[in-house]
């Protein structure tokens, strides 16, 4: 495969480092390839260089017109003779499919040859157009075929490991069986899918292998622990899962194919493919992103079902990947009792062909009657807690207020200067994300160096200064997250900032950006002469993209100036009402004590359009670990007492048994402090 290093966009991937990985992957010694090694990779795009604008599709046509290019319009790609096909050894030469073997997405103008899986930017298509093609080829297009170690690796394990009817105990492999629910598939899926188990470490192994059948690229392992009653999937790749771009199951896919189903995992395919004969494939990381890269493999089906799982957050994911794919082609799958994932549905007995049939349609008009809503309706009220997003593992008391962290919504976070706003949000997304929230982060006041340093030490939960020796571990852990930060430092136009969010939300499937913060985008603004308006288009823009891309948004905004002795109200939001306004939720940080409880500040959750519980909670900040959050056993044990706004509070106790940990206190829109405005009207 070749890579390019260039890319007109300012984001910044953290790519995760190799060598602790080994560990992880539980192999045996004899397994591994040797002392751990690590090696550090190019930065894959540049940081701190003028960002270039984004394509759009119609620009990529009116080139390709003016070039001479003929092309033909897909569903995410634009089709075109690959520059690359010449240039190439290969000689495929059969026909039509390899003389448009060129995709060019449509979002991005990325591209990908599938005849000599050369792939870049639209900027690199250009020069290579434009004559400045051998070098571009040559300097640009650098090679990264399969490190040879992981090649190696992967070719030992595929060797070491068999195809589970070969197992000499029948006992094993009805253990291995009734551990990953394969007891009702049957050898030949396993067989057409070329699964196999590696005994050693009692993991399935599902290969990748070159479109072309030109070998294995990769290998996916995945284990089962039981927990409870149920059991827990635990999965590796390699590559890595940054790198690890394998659609399971494309070697079964003809090119006459024109209908695929997607699922979210290699068992879900097997069961489907074995009940319907239906073409599927499934996706390399299930519900956490659809990398575009992989959107030209499937531009050949004319119509794709999602069925990705039985959850909301599954849901959620399906409805997403569809706007990639094209809406108009797409149709899920609801989860709901009778209709589970497809590997449970097999085992349940159930028809899968009949649950296929049931999916709706991805695309909506823009008007829709409520029979259109009404499976969607009833999804989040069968899915109480789910619907209320994810919930922090660090802060319960944010989930006491908020319930969860929800896709879609704006939350606007203030506090006076200098009082640890950013080194609370940090670990405010930090959380998240070390839960499968895919964050990007715009961090122009603080360089991206001096945040990670800081989120780092929050997720170590300690100064990693005084343990340099255990540097490497957690910064291998720490890569592995689904985190990315924009490149940009200081001021920058607003539209540029949307737009690498836009950017962002479709490669890297990005479902929270956190901005610190907004006065950083307005200094360029037209308007800056009146930069009460400036503030206001700014807020507008984040709230439109928050909603319009499902993404949610925690924009930082300064307070405006107030006298110290006086806390911060919903009101003390520099500039007009329309930030509070905007926001589902406004979060304040007080620089002050809560009366009695712990900690130096305390956090106020003053709206909360969710459903209106707001309320306060003390932080205690430890600067060791740079963390407000209260480890489980230090937890301050209090009790009620009332502060000054009314509000209630509790008091430290001596720490007796059953008192009650948590400090918060919620109180409804109805009975706020009467400083704030009235925010239970929404805007919107
Ligand atoms: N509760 C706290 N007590 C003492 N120090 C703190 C606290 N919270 C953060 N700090 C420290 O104060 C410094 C400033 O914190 P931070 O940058 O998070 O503040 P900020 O509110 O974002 O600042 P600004 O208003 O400049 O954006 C950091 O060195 C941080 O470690």
């Amino acid at each position: 495969m070749w890579v390019l290093l260039r890319s007109g966009y300012p984001l910044r991937i953290l790519l995760p480092l190799r060598g602790a990985w080994m560990g992880r992957r539980g192999l045996p010694r004899s397994l591994a390839p040797g002392p751990p090694r690590r090696r550090y990779r190019k930065e894959a795009l540049p940081s701190l260089e003028a960002p270039v604008l984004p394509v759009t599709t119609t620009e990529i046509r009116q080139y390709l017109r003016a070039r001479g290019i003929p092309f033909q319009d897909g569903h995410s790609c634009l089709r075109a003779p690959s520059p690359f096909v010449e240039a190439s050894k290969l000689k495929d030469q059969t026909g039509a499919a390899s003389s448009f073997s060129l995709f060019i997405d449509k979002t991005t103008g990325r591209f990908l040859c599938m005849t000599t899986l050369a792939e870049g930017s639209w900027e690199d298509f250009q020069a290579s157009v434009e004559g400045q093609g051998d070098g571009a080829r040559e300097g640009v297009l650098l090679s990264e075929a399969p490190e040879a170690e992981d090649s190696e690796e992967v070719r030992r394990i595929w060797d070491r490991a068999i195809p589970l009817w070969e197992l000499p105990e029948p006992e094993e492999a009805q253990l291995a069986r009734m551990m990953f629910g394969l007891t009702r598939v049957t050898d030949d899926t396993l067989k057409r899918f070329s699964v196999r188990y590696l005994r050693p470490v009692r993991k399935l192994v599902f290969p990748w292998f070159s479109p072309e059948g030109l070998g294995l690229r990769g290998l996916k392992l995945l284990g089962a622990e039981t927990q409870g009653n149920g059991v827990q999937y635990v999965e590796t790749t390699i590559p890595r899962p940054g790198a690890y771009h394998n659609l399971f199951g494309l070697p079964l896919i003809s090119r006459r194919d024109v209908e695929v189903v997607l699922t979210s995992r290699e068992l879900d395919s097997l069961a489907l493919n074995q009940s319907t004969g239906l073409p599927t494939l499934a996706l390399p990381r299930g519900t956490a992103c659809l990398p575009p890269a992989l959107l030209p493999y499937l531009e050949q089906f004319r119509r794709v079902v999602l069925w990705l799982g039985n959850d909301l957050r599954s849901w959620e994911a399906a409805k997403l990947f569809a706007r990639k794919l094209n809406p108009k082609r797409c149709s899920l799958v609801r989860p709901g009792d009778q209709q589970p994932s497809p590997l449970e549905a097999l085992n349940q007995g159930l028809n899968l062909s009949r649950i296929l049939r049931t999916a709706l349609p991805a695309w909506h008009k823009s008007i829709v009657s409520f029979r259109q809503l009404r499976e969607e309706v009833l999804g989040e009220l069968s899915n109480v807690e789910q619907a209320a997003g994810v919930r922090w593992s660090r802060f319960p008391d944010l989930n006491r207020l908020l319930k969860g962290h929800r896709k879609g919504e704006l939350t606007v976070f203030t506090g006076p200067t200098g009082s640890g706003k950013t080194t609370f949000i940090s670990e405010y997304a930090l959380d998240l994300c070390t839960q499968g929230v895919n964050t990007l982060w715009g961090s122009f006041e603080i360089s991206n160096v001096r945040l990670a340093r800081v989120m780092l030490t929050q997720f170590a939960v300690g100064r990693l200064e005084e343990q340099l020796d255990k540097y490497d571990e957690w910064a291998d852990r720490f890569e592995d997250l689904p985190l990315y930060f924009m490149t940009f430092h200081g001021q920058q136009s607003i539209r540029t900032v949307i737009d690498t969010m836009q950017h962002a939300v479709y490669v890297y499937d990005i479902c929270h950006v956190v901005i610190d913060n907004l006065q950083f985008m307005m200094g360029h603004e037209q308007l800056s002469t009146d930069r009460i308006a400036a503030q206001d288009y700014i807020v507008g823009a984040f709230r439109k993209f928050a909603t319009d891309s499902s993404c949610h948004v925690t924009l930082v905004i300064h307070p405006r100036k107030e006298d110290d002795d006086k806390e911060l109200q919903t009101a003390s939001i520099f500039g007009s009402a329309k930030a509070s306004q905007e926001a589902d939720n406004v979060l304040i940080l007080q620089d002050r004590k809560l009366v009695t409880g712990p900690g130096k500040r305390y956090l106020q959750v003053s709206k909360n359009r969710f459903d209106g519980d707001v309320g306060v909670f003390p932080l205690e900040f430890n600067k060791s670990s740079l963390t407000f959050s209260i480890p489980p056993k230090s937890k301050a044990r209090l009790k009620k007492i009332k502060d000054d706004n009314g509000l209630v509070a509790k008091k430290p106790s001596s720490g007796k048994k059953g008192a009650m940990p948590q400090i918060s206190e919620t109180c409804s829109n109805q009975a706020r402090n009467p400083n704030q405005p009235d925010l239970s009207k929404p805007s919107r």
